[in-house]
């Protein structure tokens, strides 16, 4: 990597769409092998800053790093060194969990006894070996959810990108979900992860707070809750919103 120890540097970073600015102004680093949490109201700009941190969606100001990589001019190798998990777990439903994982190990173009080993090693982290016959779509939606971390494990990313991957699952299943992503944080795997539910930010090493298109606030849960005199997540979520909840800046050029 070449900036020493940043997984993500971003300065400013923001996206329009016509007129519309959907993100403005994000601007925080993050160290090699920490949970960063993305918290935020529906359409605060959460996924659209990861599409842009993903080297998927061209921002329109600003600049980042991702990996040492510029996302600018450099998405490609970025998108090789990420693993990336939608909402919608990309995952093909007519297909069994072995299939699914064939088929990605084959995007990611890994053969041979390379292939062989990373299936091994993702099947027996994640602990499919009984449900590998299942076809996808008799699953769960947590055992689906953790077919879909296999794949997005297959090639050893230094990054993982979680956008709302424990959206509808079951607390059991959820925390299952969140052990094995601390597991990843502490063996040195860089996470970034969208979620509405303040239990789980309450575990990452970091928060960003995103509303209106601006991360308005970043550091420990801990730090946080101190700076604003808050006993949990779920009080100082409730207090940005009340503090930030005059209008949406956003839609002035809209109007
Ligand atoms: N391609 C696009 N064209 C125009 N506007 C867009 C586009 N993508 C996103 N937006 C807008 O940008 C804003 C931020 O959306 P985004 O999906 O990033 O929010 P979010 O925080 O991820 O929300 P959620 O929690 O619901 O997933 C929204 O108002 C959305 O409608």
């Amino acid at each position: 990597m070449g900036k020493t120890e940043l997984a993500i540097d971003c300065q400013d970073l923001g996206k329009r769409f016509g007129n519309y600015t959907a993100v403005q102004g994000v601007t925080f680093q993050l160290p090699v092998g920490s949970i960063m949490g993305f918290v935020g109201p529906n359409g605060a700009g959460k996924t659209t800053t990861i599409r842009m941190l993903c080297g998927v969606l061209m921002p329109t100001e600003g600049h980042a790093t991702v990996l040492g990589f510029d996302v600018k001019t450099q998405p490609e190798e970025i998108k090789q060194h990420i693993g990336y998990m939608s909402q919608k777990f990309s995952l093909y439903e007519d297909l069994t969990v072995r299939e699914n994982i064939d088929f990605y190990a084959g995007i990611y173009n890994l053969t041979g006894v390379l292939a062989a080993e990373r299936k091994r090693q993702v099947i027996e982290r994640i602990g499919l070996n009984e449900r590998l016959p299942q076809l996808v779509h008799s699953l769960s939606g947590g055992w689906k959810q953790r077919v879909a971390l296999a794949c997005a494990l297959l090639h050893e990313p230094k990054l993982l990108v979680l956008d709302e991957p424990t959206a509808g699952v079951d607390p059991v299943s959820r925390r299952v979900f969140w052990q094995i992503i601390h597991t990843l944080a502490r063996e040195g795997m860089t996470i970034l992860v969208s979620t509405h539910y303040m239990d789980e930010a309450d575990t990452c090493d970091y928060l960003g707070f995103v509303f209106y298109g601006q991360l308005i606030a970043f550091g420990t849960p801990a730090e946080m809750k101190a700076k604003e005199n808050k006993a949990n997540l779920d009080d100082l979520f409730i207090h940005y919103v009340e503090r930030e909840a005059a209008d949406d800046p956003r839609n002035k050029g809209k109007r």
